[in-house]
């Protein structure tokens, strides 16, 4: 039973409020008084507009649902579907141009083009290592992965191994930073001269590339280059293991990795009450304090770790050089969609989760504000505002964010929002969305894998769906992530804001990431999510390689790419000539990514995890993959490609898998043979009821479990 204080109308679970009031608010200069009755008054003032846009939702998915259903049996008609989305107010009329006018902009998010760490915020040890994955070691990065080929062999340092990571790391020094007529492979010496940076006696092609140095000008401990705005620093140790073996005494290669990371309260969590919600909140207050810290046990030794240090260098002018030493942070808050019992409204009735977050966590970015150098030098706090279905719910954002920035003294547009365009409402309008937000936009960001969950859930009586691999390979996804780009540029993001791609999925699959994410710069976008500060390390490389300001000028010049008629093109199955083992193959990929991720989330409260597919393939899997796979099985069992009966005993079979998986996790409890767990049970609902589900969302079935997991 939770205890609950009472705060100007608001029923508020003690360990929050005391939270709030003893560590959140200190320092932040908002009185108690002036919180709760800012908080009261948008919690009460605001949650009946929420409720309306919800069931706006839902009144146009109906709509959606029968014009399908009325003509089953027929050919579809795109231009009978388009004026129809247009006729029910789906599809908005497109406004004249306008550009965004965002100001107080950090680099990060504005000039600089890099990689987009994004990590569960509840979890300390990683949330810390997000903040200082700004610099990562390139050796470690080609080391530790598969990123060349092949995995570390178990055991102590492989010296083969070694020297071929310094001769790859070699080659991308000659890539990006060239020296006519000689090579970093054969330099002997770093050194600096009048402020010039020589390597043996020769400068660099493109002398400007040298940023700056450490220790003395004529043996630096480190050399400071620069390309595309991103930093690299070669680090000299001729002490160090690998610096002595070096002709150079190049011990590492330390490169500018997660210019930005987004500390995420929403899909990669689990998150279900007063409880939760004080974990990741108190987690957001030590990053935007710098006071954050964790000590856990790894490798046999205790580690404690804490945010980096901003890094100092001598200019080639002689004077002094800071950067900063941790990405710059972003916090993603939760949707419209769900309310959360750790704070009850007059009526009994549970808060809108969104502007719980909206409140709080702007509270906390109040202390990062106060303070110099810290996380944003511009003095603009930034959230990321996910699952916004069309305008009318990112003007709602907009006006929650200046009813907070009201409440708690902070001047009007201080909040940045980051548009997740995720939902087919949204990239059908996105002109229209970020017209909403334009003085507030500081980025857009396909999220391809929620933006798949709704592109099935929308059209989910249209027809049975491809399967989940050749979804992604149908035309509308590159007219979703083309237009998006497109948007963005006539919108005039360039040189303001971020134009987002997508989250790489296999987190050890480095060796793929190198090759295929140079797709997402090359393609306009000046900053893509990775799932880990080794990933962010390894895409940096693409973002030497690609110079995104100039694809963009070039992008923008070439006109648009894609028209919604693109984007409206449902991706159901054309020919349906699968075989039964194609069909239950499907099913199983599915059901075994829901289990085992869903396993982790009821059981042990792991919103983001590491699921191995069929194959092996290790898949990061959060409650976006979820929905897809949900979605995709529900709408197989609605058109009958396959049977409840069928689907119940693929799920038994895939829940010995992932108990197999699982088994040597002591807090692991299997789900075979009795299948009357609770997450056995919330797995199945996701697929059973999953047509009935809000959007196909995963939220109200996970949080509900959970929260009879926890009451058990
Ligand atoms: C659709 C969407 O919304 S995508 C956005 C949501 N997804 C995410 O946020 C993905 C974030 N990534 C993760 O949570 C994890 O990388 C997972 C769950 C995919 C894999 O986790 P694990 O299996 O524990 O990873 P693994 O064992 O390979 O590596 C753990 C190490 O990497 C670090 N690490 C892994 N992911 C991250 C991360 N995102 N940020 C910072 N550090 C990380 C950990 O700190 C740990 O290092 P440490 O021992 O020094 O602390
Ligand atoms: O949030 C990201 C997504 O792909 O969904
Ligand atoms: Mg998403």
């Amino acid at each position: 039973m939770t205890t609950r204080v009472e705060k100007n109308g608001l029923q508020v679970a003690e360990e929050l409020a005391t939270f709030v009031e003893t560590q959140a608010l200190p320092g932040s200069g908002v009185s108690a008084e002036d919180f709760w009755e800012g908080f009261s008054d948008l919690a009460h003032d605001l949650a009946p507009r929420n409720a309306a846009l919800l069931a706006r939702r839902d009144e146009l998915q109906d709509k959606i649902d029968q014009w399908h259903i009325a003509r089953r049996d027929t050919a579809h008609d795109p231009d009978a579907y388009l004026e129809f989305l247009k006729d029910i107010g789906y599809l908005v009329p497109e406004g004249e141009p306008f550009h965004i006018d965002t100001t107080k902009i950090d680099p990060e998010i504005a000039t600089v083009a890099g990689p987009q760490l994004v990590v569960p915020i509840t979890n300390a040890r990683f949330a810390l290592n997000a903040a200082n994955a700004r610099w990562g070691s390139l050796y470690d990065a080609f080391y530790g992965t598969d990123a060349m080929g092949s995995h570390p062999p178990k055991g102590g340092y492989d010296k083969g191994r070694g020297a071929r990571v310094v001769a790859r790391v070699r080659v991308f020094l000659d890539e990006t930073f060239p020296i006519d007529g000689a090579s970093h492979a054969d330099v002997r010496r770093y050194h600096v001269e009048k402020g010039a940076l020589l390597v043996d006696d020769k400068p660099l092609s493109d002398p400007a590339q040298f940023a700056g140095y450490r220790g003395r000008a004529k043996a630096p401990d480190a050399v400071l280059l620069v390309n595309h705005g991103l930093h690299v620093e070669l680090v000299f140790d001729r002490g160090h293991v690998i610096g002595a073996r070096d002709q150079a005494g190049l011990a590492d290669v330390r490169i500018e990795s997660a210019v930005s990371a987004i500390m995420d309260c929403e899909d990669s969590v689990a998150c279900v009450d007063a409880e939760d919600k004080v974990l990741a909140y108190r987690n957001w207050l030590g990053l935007m304090k710098g006071d954050l810290s964790e000590t856990f046990e790894k490798g046999g030794k205790t580690v404690t770790r804490a945010l980096a240090e901003d890094r100092v260098f001598t200019a080639p002018d002689g004077g002094e050089l800071t950067l900063k030493g941790r990405a710059l942070m972003l916090v993603r808050n939760v949707g419209h969609l769900m309310t959360n019992p750790a704070v009850l409204l007059r009526d009994g009735s549970e808060i809108y989760e969104g502007l719980m977050d909206a409140m709080v966590t702007m509270l906390i970015a109040k202390h990062d504000l106060a303070r110099d150098g810290g996380n944003s030098v511009a003095g603009s706090v930034y959230v990321v505002k996910p699952k916004m279905h069309g305008p009318d719910e990112v003007a709602f954002t907009d006006e929650i964010f200046t009813r907070v920035e009201a409440a708690l003294g902070m001047a009007q547009y201080t909040v940045k929002i980051g548009i997740m365009d995720e939902e087919r409402r949204t990239s059908v309008n996105l002109k229209e969305c970020i017209r909403a937000a334009k003085h507030r936009v500081a980025f857009i960001n396909t999220g391809f894998l929620d933006r798949t969950g709704d592109e099935i859930h929308t059209s989910m009586e249209a027809g049975p769906f491809s399967r989940k691999e050749f979804i992604k390979r149908k035309g509308w996804i590159t007219a979703y992530e083309d237009q998006n780009v497109d948007i963005g540029l006539e919108c005039g993001l360039r040189g303001k804001a971020q134009i987002g791609k997508g989250m790489w999925a296999k987190p050890d699959e480095m060796a793929a990431l190198l090759e295929q994410k140079i797709e997402h710069p090359r393609a306009g976008a000046n900053c893509a999510w990775v799932p880990s500060p080794t990933a962010a390390t390894l895409h940096a490389l693409h973002y030497h390689k690609v110079n995104v300001a100039e694809v963009q000028k070039k992008l923008e010049a070439g006109g648009k790419r894609a028209y919604v008629t693109a984007l409206l093109d449902i991706p159901l199955a054309t020919y349906r000539r699968w075989t039964r083992e194609q069909v239950i193959r499907e099913v199983e990929n599915n059901a075994q990514g829901i289990l085992g991720y869903v396993v982790r989330w009821i059981d042990q409260g792991v919103g983001c995890s590491k699921v191995p597919d069929l194959s092996g393939v290790e898949l990061m899997e959060d409650r976006a993959t979820c929905r897809i796979s949900a979605q995709h099985i529900a709408n197989w069992l609605h058109h009958g490609v396959v049977t409840e009966a069928e689907v119940g005993e693929v799920f038994r079979r895939m829940a010995k898998v992932v108990d197999e998986q699982n088994a040597d996790d002591p807090l692991y409890q299997p789900m075979a043979p009795g299948y009357n767990g609770i997450a056995y049970a919330a797995a199945l609902d996701l697929v059973l009821k999953g047509r009935q589900q809000p959007s196909g969302y995963t939220e109200p079935v996970l949080h509900a479990r959970r929260l009879e997991w926890k009451a058990a």
